[in-house]
């Protein structure tokens, strides 16, 4: 069990790639503004034109579709799994010794004092580039046959806001960020099973949990930042990345409003009572 953990420390944590890494702006692959500006440009634009001319794009079988879609779905739930491990070891690693780790935890120093460095900040730039590589989901809903309930505001609100809030948070060592890789991370090992269990014929009677954890997940963030709050006011040199933290609290109350709202569409009574007087008319 030692040697597992040993060797699981060693190339999520101690690997001399994650726990000298820094984020080098313009040189760390997609650290660029040109890099997001385009990659989410070029997202929008291709969701909306496919969208907009679905009929023109090259036809793929069912089958074809759903061989991309399980291959795509399980690399993304065991990377995110990666995340979750490897971020709580970084975190570990990367915690002062010092009395302050709590306040660590809540609030990395402010006033430069944060540099996008080391294995915790290795892990958010892996979630970072993860997300662009979860744009591939929008493309499988518009290739997919039920693209016109799946391709959503939400879905593709979320993920144009989530490259770029990233981005602000590696660039400006935001506090709390890598609380939101993991808690996202662990949501999304979840979320990807669930997406690989419906591409493989399986529909999982699970789909409800899945909503619910990522409700949860935004009401956690609310739940951390006033601590995060706290100490940026009390300390000297406050919370590192406040600002962007301003942006992210903002996103993630407007996902929880458009959860809570996709919750009770798919979930509430009326729909339950639905479902059940139509199987009741077919029996
Ligand atoms: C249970 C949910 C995860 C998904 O609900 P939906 O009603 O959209 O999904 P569904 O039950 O129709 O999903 C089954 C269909 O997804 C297809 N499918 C499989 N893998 C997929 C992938 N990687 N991306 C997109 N679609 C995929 C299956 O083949 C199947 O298609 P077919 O039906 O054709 O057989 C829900 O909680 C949710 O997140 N809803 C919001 C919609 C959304 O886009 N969510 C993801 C981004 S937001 C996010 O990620 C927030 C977060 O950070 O937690």
């Amino acid at each position: 069990m030692n040697v597992l953990f040993s060797s699981v420390h060693y190339w999520l944590a101690d690997h001399p790639t994650i726990s000298q890494f820094e984020w080098k702006q313009g040189h760390t692959f997609g650290s660029s503004l040109i890099f997001l500006t385009l990659s989410i440009s070029i997202y929008l634009s291709l969701s909306l034109l496919s969208f907009r001319f679905s009929s023109l794009l090259p036809t793929l079988s069912a089958t074809t579709l759903h061989c991309i879609t399980a291959v795509h779905s399980l690399i993304l739930c065991l990377l995110s799994l990666i995340m979750v491990v490897g971020c709580s070891l970084a975190v570990l690693h990367q915690m002062p010794r010092h009395d302050d780790y709590w306040r660590w935890v809540f609030c990395f120093p402010g006033n430069n004092r944060t540099l996008p460095r080391g294995p915790v900040f290795f892990w958010v730039h892996f979630c970072y580039l993860s997300k662009i590589l979860e744009f591939m989901d929008t493309l499988l809903i518009i290739l997919s046959s039920s693209r016109s309930r799946r391709l959503s505001f939400l879905h593709v609100y979320h993920h144009t806001m989530v490259p770029l809030l990233c981005y602000l948070g590696i660039y400006t060592s935001q506090s709390l960020i890598h609380i939101a890789v993991i808690t996202n991370a662990s949501v999304h090992v979840l979320m990807y099973a669930y997406y690989f269990l419906c591409s493989i014929g399986k529909r999982p009677w699970w789909k409800r949990l899945v909503t619910d954890c990522q409700i949860v997940q935004f009401i956690f963030g609310f739940i951390c930042s006033p601590i995060m709050v706290y100490y940026h006011f009390i300390t000297e040199v406050g919370c590192s990345g406040f600002g962007p933290w301003c942006a992210c609290i903002t996103f993630n109350a407007s996902l929880l409003a458009l959860f809570l709202d996709f919750h009770s569409n798919n979930y509430g009574n009326k729909i339950r009572k639905d479902r059940d007087s139509k199987m009741e008319k077919q029996t």
